[in-house]
């Protein structure tokens, strides 16, 4: 068996497998958050041991309302995992943003209503810092990667607003309007919650956000389809398994500091010897440093 893996991927749409994993096993986790989205697919990438877990199961079954997130990186938090790369599929809500572009966004708004995004509660409160959402240390480490690629194909925008929606259904024309006024670079539907959590569990977090679509804002352009976001997405599939491939490369070779990694100091309110039993049990893989 690997020894436990430092670096998570997660798959979104139409990435469902990582092809440079060798060693590979899988491994089924249940977690005090019910169970994950699929089994981690655990192995290497050249020599160093990550973990990949399929977002939407490895079928695409599960809704974004439906995705188990605090499973995931619950899950992930168990397998050691202090670093997490999440691959996604966006809609872009600015012209120069053009489907097959890549784009790592460093801001989010929050359009979801649905989802339980804290480990917290129970008898425990926590405040983390979130005015800088995703970790710039590993954010640096995967814009440098797609730079120094240098692909041919690629465009890469280092920064953006990644809008996170509700879903199932694609956005109206007046909700896809008023997210450009606001400034949104990008649309999606999984990444806020993932986030928060991750922060929550101490992870550094980044987003390799692929480019399908031009939602449906853009008068010469088709509105979104699920036809349009798989045909894209299979056209850049092979990109971004290269780019997630040399980050881990990168990551393993110079593991960056992270003000992630110690989000929970000072965040929590409740004085630990007045949490319930029960809930420090539950949390027991986030608070141990801090008991
Ligand atoms: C396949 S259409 C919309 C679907 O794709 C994106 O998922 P992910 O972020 O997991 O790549 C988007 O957020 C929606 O969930
Ligand atoms: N236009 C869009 N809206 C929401 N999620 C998406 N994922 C890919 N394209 C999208």
């Amino acid at each position: 068996m690997s020894p436990s893996p430092k670096i998570g991927i997660i798959g979104g749409s139409g990435l469902y497998k990582m092809e440079a994993l060798t060693e590979v096993e899988e491994v089924r986790l249940s977690t005090p958050f019910g169970d994950p989205s699929d089994a981690f697919i655990c192995g290497r990438i050249g020599d160093v041991p990550v973990a990949f877990l399929a977002r939407h199961g490895r079928d695409h079954h599960l809704l974004p309302t439906e995705i188990p997130f605090r499973a995931n990186i619950y899950g992930f938090k168990s397998l050691g995992v202090e670093y997490l790369i999440s691959a996604s599929a966006v809609g872009s809500l600015q012209q120069e943003v053009k489907p097959l572009d890549m784009v790592v966004p460093d801001q989010f708004i929050d359009r979801t209503r649905n989802r339980i995004s804290t480990f917290f509660g129970d008898g425990i409160v926590a405040h983390i810092g979130f005015s800088e959402p995703i970790c710039s240390a590993l954010a640096a480490v995967l814009t440098a990667a797609i730079r120094d690629l240098n692909l041919p194909e690629v465009t890469l925008h280092p920064r953006g607003t990644y809008v996170c929606m509700e879903g199932p259904a694609f956005s109206t024309l007046a909700e896809s309007n008023l997210y450009r006024s606001w400034g949104g670079t990008v649309i999606g539907m999984t990444n806020l919650p993932e986030a928060k959590l991750a922060r929550e569990a101490e992870i550094a977090y980044a987003t390799l956000a692929l480019v399908t679509d031009y939602d449906c804002w853009h008068p010469e352009h088709d509105s979104v389809t699920v036809e349009m976001i798989i045909s894209n997405l299979h056209r850049n599939v092979k990109n971004a398994q290269a780019i997630i491939c040399e980050t881990v490369r990168r990551l393993a070779a110079h593991p960056p500091a992270s003000k992630a990694h110690h989000a929970l100091k000072n965040a929590i309110l409740t004085p630990l010897d007045k949490v319930p039993a029960q809930t420090k049990e539950k949390l027991s893989l986030l608070l141990a440093k801090y008991c």
